[in-house]
């Protein structure tokens, strides 16, 4: 096998394009859709899901498991592979977005974030050091680093002074972790807000550091789609080429397509796993609303084009059943559905790249997801 962070390009189709990225839990077939599973779980799904429903990569938070269980106690216990039984890739995001969004209390200085936790109110210091060294610990196959995700309508001063301190601390980041260490790879994150020269700006310094990979962070932060695509079109481009680009936090059917078409290779959102929680599923027949009284009588799959468990095994009534009455099995299976919905999308996109009709395939897929998810 090759070294981790070995990046191969296959066919592309306009800016479209397919790889392979080696890590040291296996290799990932890029574009890919990547679930959330923010405390060492995919909400509801043991592992074995998760490989039934061919999820090849998953997502872990460094906020998070450093609160609870602790970085350090997973390490002791040999890992977040270990732990939560999952020997696949892992990427885990630094925390700086977490702060921002969950914590109270949080001050930023040159030396790091501050922050107050989310569980009990303790006080604590996310320098790029330490968020390096809990992902360290983690024992992740792709690290995040320390950046601050400018808040949606920040105006140009501060999102100006906040992508230089955003460079410092991955240049900081970079140092804490010498390339490949341990076969665990290091993505850099552009910021720049909704600015476009401001975007170039990060994107330069951020190149410069050299990372694994480069993300585009700062988006889907509330702002319109119109502006994600706007700024989306314009910074992709400017990522190398030869390196994983990874959009942060998007996204619904219609956004992947575009991120795609932009030339993105990783995408991560918590759309389809927290849908599932509360009735929305997506299927190639378009959005089905489980809970709607419609389905009270319907014993037809959800999706009879759906090869997943929930849709071999059981009718609509049923899930719909689950769902009223808030049964625990309503999670499971409509997650395992909603996943297992994205991964024949990816699958499917890739295979479209491949065979050069890209553009057809977005089309039929924005036909069943039109605006507005
Ligand atoms: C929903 N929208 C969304 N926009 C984001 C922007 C950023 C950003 O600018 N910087 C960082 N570091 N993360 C971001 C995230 C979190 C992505 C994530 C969640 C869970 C696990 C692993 C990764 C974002 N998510
Ligand atoms: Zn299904």
């Amino acid at each position: 096998m090759n070294a981790p962070g070995t990046f191969t390009l296959g066919p592309g189709d306009g800016s479209a394009r397919t790889g392979r990225l080696t890590t040291a839990h296996g290799e990932i077939e890029t574009p890919v859709f990547m679930p959330v599973g923010t405390q060492g779980t995919v909400k509801s799904l043991c592992p074995t899901d998760l490989q039934d429903i061919k999820a090849r990569i998953i997502l872990g938070n460094t906020y998070h498991l450093y609160l609870r269980p602790g970085d350090e106690l997973v390490a002791k216990l040999g890992g977040l592979h270990r732990f939560m039984g999952w020997d696949g890739p892992i990427l885990t995001d630094s925390g700086g977005f977490q702060v921002f969004s969950l914590s109270g209390l949080r001050r930023i200085t040159e030396e790091g974030v501050t922050f107050a936790s989310h569980i009990d109110g303790s006080k604590h210091l996310f320098s790029p050091e330490k968020v390096v060294s809990i992902q360290r610990n983690l024992g992740s196959d792709i690290m995040m680093v320390l950046d601050e995700c400018v808040p949606y309508g920040a105006d140009r001063a501060y999102t100006e002074k906040s992508l230089g301190l955003t460079t410092r601390w991955a240049r900081r980041c970079r140092e804490a972790h010498p390339a490949g260490d341990r076969g665990q790879l290091m993505f850099g994150i552009v910021q720049g807000g909704f600015f476009k020269d401001l975007r170039a700006q990060s994107a330069e310094q951020i190149i410069e550091v050299g990372f694994d990979g480069y993300a585009l962070g700062g988006l889907s932060v509330g702002e319109s789609r119109a502006e994600m695509y706007d700024i989306l079109g314009d910074a992709a481009p400017l990522l190398p080429a030869e390196r994983p680009r990874y959009l942060m936090g998007v996204g619904a059917p219609r956004d992947l397509l575009a991120g795609m078409a932009a030339g993105i290779d990783m995408f991560d959102c918590v759309l389809p796993t927290r849908n599932a929680r509360n009735g929305t599923l997506f299927t190639f027949q378009g959005k089905v609303n489980i809970k709607r009284a419609e389905y009270r009588e319907d014993d037809s799959p959800l999706d009879p084009t759906c090869p997943c468990y929930a849709c071999r095994t059981f009718s609509r009534a049923y899930l719909r059943h689950l769902y009223i009455a808030k049964e625990l099995l309503s999670y499971r299976l409509n997650t395992l559905h909603n996943l297992t919905f994205f991964s024949i999308m990816m699958e499917r996109a890739r295979q479209a790249i491949r065979e050069g009709r890209f553009a057809a395939y977005r089309a039929e897929m924005e036909a069943l997801y039109p605006e507005g998810e």
